[in-house]
């Protein structure tokens, strides 16, 4: 059995992990981190867990955990991973990191949008940014995964298809996300209070959040040039889920028979994207609780403008299913192991 830790275990991404390596035939989750729930049971934190998982809460520093796993997951807030990690971490165990601290390749970036310092810079050009469908091959042999944000997930994996088949032109994206509540993390803050939430919709981050970065570089790298973009998060009254709704122009004489074929030779042989039929638009509810995104488009023939829409699980596809996938390739076990459920609905 591969012996997993989780530090940040008692945060909401924490928590899915260990539910979902509940239901994985090869990993057992040895290591229960937190700082605020000490010597407490795990499942006292989570009670949907109670006589499944066995285990009590801890802290422990990532080079002492290093020593009695073979992965760590970092659930931890921004800063944490490149805080703790270093060389010796990694000659021991392999490290998914759900943060962003490994997300930009330039630390310069990353401190100027999440103004923190960026503190184990020499290991950003060794991260492997963890997008399972493009980037396979780098995350099998890598050591440290920077896990995808829940946003540029969903968002990368609706129109990178458009760019790598230059059907779009770039500089004309603007990137429109909802996120369910979850997404905001477990830890109390005003702005996720019940009464805040509850029957309200709100814009945030505009013009500035942090996701912006992350996706403009890796919409940069399949484009061979610099992608500039609008994102625009909302939080919604919601627990779970993100749908993202992308507008860019077409490129001249791009037919609808050819956005397809972009999709479907990127996603024909992937199990965890779903490319809609025609006309059918994405929904949260029908990706809830599993690994799955799916994806659709309408084209608008008055304005030749794209309508690109995508929809995922903020907690599973968005950050334990696609941390879980990346260890699946990194150990060499079948990508899919863990991740089979099937969405929930209503
Ligand atoms: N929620 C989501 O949908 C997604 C989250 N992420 C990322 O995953 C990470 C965790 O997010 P999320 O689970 O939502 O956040 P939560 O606030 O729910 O959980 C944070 C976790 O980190 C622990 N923690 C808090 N402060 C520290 C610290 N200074 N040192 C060590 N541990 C600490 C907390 O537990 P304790 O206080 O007990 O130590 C808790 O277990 C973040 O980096 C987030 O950006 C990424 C994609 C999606
Ligand atoms: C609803 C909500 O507040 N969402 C969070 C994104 C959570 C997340 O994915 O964080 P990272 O990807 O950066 O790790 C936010 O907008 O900050």
């Amino acid at each position: 059995m591969i012996r997993a830790g989780i530090i940040g275990a008692t945060g909401y991404a924490g928590g899915e992990l260990v539910r979902l390596l509940a239901g994985h035939k090869e990993v057992e989750v040895v290591w229960f981190g937190s700082r605020s729930y000490q010597e407490i049971p795990y499942t006292n934190v989570y009670q949907n867990l109670f006589q499944i998982v066995e285990g009590t809460c801890g802290e422990k520093e990532m080079e002492a955990l290093a020593d009695d796993v073979d992965v760590i997951f970092t659930a931890t807030p921004q800063g944490f991973c490149a805080g703790q990690i270093s060389e010796t971490v990694l000659e021991k165990a392999k490290v998914i990191d759900l943060s962003a601290d490994f997300r930009l390749k330039e630390a310069e970036t990353y401190e100027k949008w999440y103004k923190i310092q960026q503190k184990s810079p020499e290991l950003l050009q060794e991260a492997v940014y963890g997008l399972c469908e493009w980037n396979r091959e780098h995350i099998r042999s890598a050591r440290l995964i920077a896990n995808p944000g829940c946003y540029p997930t969903c968002s990368l994996m609706a129109i990178l298809p458009l760019v790598k088949n230059g059907l779009i032109v770039p500089e004309t994206l603007i990137i429109d996300g909802k996120s369910g509540t979850s997404g905001a993390g477990r830890t109390e803050k005003i702005d996720n209070l019940y009464c805040e939430v509850n029957e309200n919709m709100k814009a945030y981050g505009v013009t500035t959040h942090r996701h912006t970065p992350e996706i403009e570089e890796q919409l940069s790298l399949v484009a061979g040039e610099k992608v500039c973009v609008n994102f625009t998060p909302h939080l919604v009254p919601m627990n779970r889920g993100i749908l993202v709704t992308a507008y860019a122009s077409l490129k001249q004489g791009v037919t609808e028979e050819m956005v397809r074929e972009a999709y479907d030779s990127c996603y024909n042989s992937e199990k965890f994207v779903r490319v809609l039929r025609t006309g059918i638009c994405p929904q949260t509810k029908w990706v809830e609780g599993s690994n799955y995104v799916d994806v659709g488009f309408q084209i608008d023939q008055r304005t030749n403008r794209i309508v690109i829409l995508g929809a995922m699980d903020n907690l599973v596809k968005g950050a334990a299913g696609q941390a879980i996938q990346n260890m699946n390739l990194m150990f060499g076990l079948d990508e899919t192991e863990g991740l089979t459920a099937i969405p929930l609905f209503p």
